[in-house]
C-alpha cells in the first residue's frame, strides 16, 4: 500500500476470520470480511442478530484480535502489534458509541466528554475548549455540569457522542447507537452523530439493524451467518 492510498483509507479490513472454541468444537464466527472506509465514509453494517456485526466491530475496533486476516487503521497493519501498541493507536486513531451510553455516573456531563483527554499527556487548555466547543456542537452547552442521572437518554448519548470525538479520531465505531432511543429521538440523535463527524471529517462505521439508521449512511454492508458483503439492493435504483 503507498503512502497516499493509506492516508486516504481510514480502515481497511483483508480477509478476516473469527473461530471460538466450544464445547461442540470450532466456531466460525466471521468467513474472511474485506471491505475498505474511505476517510470521511459513513458506512453501516447491518445485519440479524447473531450474524457477528458486533464480532467484527469489537476486530475493528483493536479489542478483539483476528484468528486470522488483517486490520489496517489509518496506514498502520496491527495484527502483530502488541496489546500496549493496540491500546495506543486505539486512542489515538478511534472512538467509540455504544446503545448503553457508559458515561461515568459521577462526572458531569463536560467532565465525561474531557475524560478520554486523560488518558494521554497532559490536557493543554485548548484541548478544554475543544471538549466544551464539542459539548455545544451537540447542544449541551448549557447542561455541561449536569449529571448523567439528570440528562435523558438522547442527552446522554449527546454527550457520549462529543466524548468519542473529543479526541479527534479519524474513524469513529458506533454499535447500535440508538438502540436504547425512541424512534424520533434516535434518528435526532443519528442526525447528529453523522453531521458532527461529517463536519469534522471522521470517518463513521455503525452496526445497526435498523433500516431507517442504514439508510441514513452512505453505503450499507450486509452481514449473513459471518459473511460479509456489500448491500446491492440497497445501491439499486
Ligand atoms: N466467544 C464466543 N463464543 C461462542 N460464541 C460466540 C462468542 N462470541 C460471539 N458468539 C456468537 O457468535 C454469534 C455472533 O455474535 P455477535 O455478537 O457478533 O452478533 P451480532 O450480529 O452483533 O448480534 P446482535 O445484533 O444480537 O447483537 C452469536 O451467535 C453469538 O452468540
Amino acid at each position: 500500500m503507498t503512502a497516499t492510498t493509506a492516508t486516504l483509507q481510514t480502515l481497511h479490513v483483508d480477509d478476516v476470520h473469527h473461530v471460538v472454541p466450544t464445547v461442540q468444537g470450532d466456531l466460525t464466527l466471521l468467513h474472511g470480511a474485506s471491505f475498505t472506509i474511505a476517510a470521511g465514509e459513513t458506512a453501516a453494517i447491518m445485519g440479524r442478530s447473531g450474524s457477528g456485526k458486533t464480532t467484527l466491530l469489537s476486530i475493528v475496533g483493536l479489542m478483539l484480535r483476528a484468528t486470522r486476516g488483517e486490520v489496517v487503521i489509518a496506514g498502520q497493519p496491527t495484527s502483530r502489534l502488541s496489546d500496549a501498541e493496540r491500546a495506543r493507536l486505539r486512542n489515538q486513531t478511534l472512538g467509540f458509541v455504544f446503545q448503553g451510553y457508559s458515561l461515568v455516573p459521577h462526572l458531569t456531563a463536560a467532565e465525561n466528554v474531557a475524560l478520554p483527554l486523560s488518558y494521554g499527556p497532559a490536557v493543554s487548555s485548548a484541548e478544554r475548549r475543544a471538549a466544551a466547543q464539542l459539548l455545544e456542537m451537540v447542544g449541551l452547552g448549557h447542561a455541561a455540569r449536569r449529571y448523567p442521572r439528570h440528562l435523558s437518554g438522547g442527552e446522554q448519548q449527546r454527550v457520549a457522542i462529543a466524548r468519542a470525538l473529543v479526541r479527534s479520531p479519524g474513524l469513529l465505531l458506533a454499535d447500535e447507537p440508538t438502540g436504547a432511543l425512541d424512534v424520533a429521538t434516535g434518528e435526532a440523535v443519528l442526525d447528529l452523530l453523522l453531521d458532527v463527524a461529517r463536519a469534522r471529517g471522521t470517518s463513521v462505521l455503525v452496526v445497526t439493524h435498523d433500516e431507517a439508521v442504514a439508510a441514513r449512511t452512505g453505503r450499507r454492508l450486509l452481514i449473513v451467518e459471518g459473511r460479509l458483503s456489500e448491500d446491492q439492493a440497497a445501491c439499486a435504483p
